[in-house]
């Protein structure tokens, strides 16, 4: 079956383009009137410049209000990292230790269902669970971990497992792909990050990691998720040895993928921190120290034209960008600003500065700043409340679980408690 673009319209508008040069305006001219933007087309978008510039950045946020008009939303979740004992060695990543680091770490399913409980408390609809590829792991562990979590919170989305966590663990358990993913979403498994993605081209995955997963076993292990019922994000990790023409490519590749299964929740940008990276460290010459802040605009923008009508949320990432920056995006196409994450420790590992958490609170005032209507949502983009007046005071209760009103929860935690600022 092939699944239906449900937001492709095709009505251009002339302001978008409006001082573009002739061979961009074309791109977009298509774009709006609901033409596909090829990869190669990409690649141009990527390289504009002047006044091109501004009609790519026009045009996806024409596209962004078609899709999702005003609202921008959010998930209150949190982020646990069971444990981060890894040996693959992704050159770009500062969170892997070894077993004899002083911050090596590894969570015994009790603590990670005590975290998943204290975040339930503060209103988290969704737990969001990643770890390093424990050499001693057995591949049964990510069942147990799904099990312990639904078994003492059944409403608790349980969204986990990088499609390398699923490849560790099937060949571990000797399992196929179906048969380990089915296992998993029998005991509870909800959805999955699209992480481990990188860019998704085998020469820029030679020099980013020599273990990991090949973009071919990424690709079928994602269609394989999607096709058993598990939704995934999708990303993309860039700005270290990539260039424009990877960038299209991996996205042109995520839209194939999602015109055949639709089931691709969203996409991440994700900007590649070198600040602790040992990639960078090792070669400053040869790879670059992160995107560039026009990069960065035209990630987010050009994703959000080429995907327009397969894949409607672009999430920018706060963890990787900072709150500011995050903000900006919401003009460059996306619509979506993440988890509350209430603990980061991927991005702080490598270097980033961003702080642990955002509260609700917070994305809600930052949200409505940028002249937005702040959405509340679950992991797979159901409405759970919207915040449409701007007077707190007015906010009308919206109810979540049990008749509670989770900001007003929220609110009897105006400090971190301290289980959540202590833990990593
Ligand atoms: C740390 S891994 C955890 C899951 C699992 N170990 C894996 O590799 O799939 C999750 C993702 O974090 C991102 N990441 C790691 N180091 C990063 C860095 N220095 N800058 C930006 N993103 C990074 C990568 O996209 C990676 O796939
Ligand atoms: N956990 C991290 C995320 N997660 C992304 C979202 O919070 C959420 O899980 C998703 O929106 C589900 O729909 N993003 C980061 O950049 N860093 C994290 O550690
Ligand atoms: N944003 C990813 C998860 C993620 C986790 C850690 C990161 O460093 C980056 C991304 C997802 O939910 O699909
Ligand atoms: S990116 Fe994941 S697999 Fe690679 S070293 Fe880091 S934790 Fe391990």
């Amino acid at each position: 079956m092939t699944y239906q673009s449900k937001t492709r319209q095709f009505a251009c508008d002339p302001a978008a383009v409006n001082g573009a040069s002739p061979a961009i305006r074309a791109i977009l001219e298509k774009a709006l009137s609901g033409g596909e933007v090829s990869a190669q087309e990409g690649v141009a978008l990527f390289r504009a410049d002047g006044a091109d510039i501004d009609a790519v950045y026009r045009t996806a946020d024409t596209l962004r209000r078609r899709a999702n008009g005003d609202r921008v939303s959010f998930v209150v979740n949190r982020n646990i990292n069971f444990t981060n004992i890894c040996y693959m060695g992704c050159k770009f990543c500062g969170f892997a230790k070894r077993v004899e680091d002083k911050s090596a770490e590894w969570l015994e399913p009790e603590q990670i269902v005590e975290r998943a409980q204290q975040a339930w408390d503060r209103g988290a609809t969704e737990v969001c669970i990643q770890g390093g590829l424990h050499p001693k792991m057995e591949g049964t562990y990510y069942r147990e971990i799904i099990r312990a979590i639904k078994t003492a919170l059944p409403g608790m989305h349980i969204h986990a497992f990088s499609p390398f966590e699923i490849w560790y663990g099937a060949s571990k358990t000797k399992m196929s792909y179906r048969e380990f993913l089915t296992d998993l979403k029998e005991a509870g498994l909800d959805s999955m990050p699209g992480t481990a993605a990188e860019i998704l081209d085998t020469e820029v995955r030679m020099q980013l990691t020599t273990n990991k997963l090949s973009a071919e076993r990424w690709v079928e292990i994602i269609r394989t998720a999607h096709e058993v019922g598990i939704p995934t994000t999708a990303t993309i990790m860039y700005g270290h040895v990539d260039a424009p023409e990877h960038w299209a490519a991996h996205i042109a590749l995520l839209r194939d993928i999602q015109k055949d299964t639709g089931g691709f929740t969203e996409l991440v940008p994700l900007s590649f921190v070198h600040t602790d990276s040992p990639l960078y460290a090792q070669n400053p010459d040869k790879v670059r120290p992160g995107p560039t802040a026009r990069e960065v605009d035209l990630m987010h923008a050009v994703s959000r034209i080429m995907l327009h009508g397969w894949i409607d949320n672009i999430q920018v990432s706060w963890t990787k960008l900072g709150a500011a920056r995050a903000q900006q995006m919401l003009s460059r196409g996306v619509n979506d600003l993440g988890g509350t994450l209430m603990n980061e420790s991927i991005s702080r590992a490598a270097g980033a500065d961003h702080g642990q958490e955002i509260t609700a609170r917070e994305l809600v005032r930052m949200i409505r700043a940028a002249g937005r209507v702040p959405m509340r949502r679950n992991t797979v983009y159901e409405v759970r409340e919207v915040f449409e007046h701007h007077d707190p005071e007015e906010l009308a209760p919206l109810v979540d679980r049990k008749g509670r009103d989770p900001l007003a929860f929220l609110e009897m935690f105006p400090e971190r408690p301290a289980a959540i600022e202590a833990a990593q």
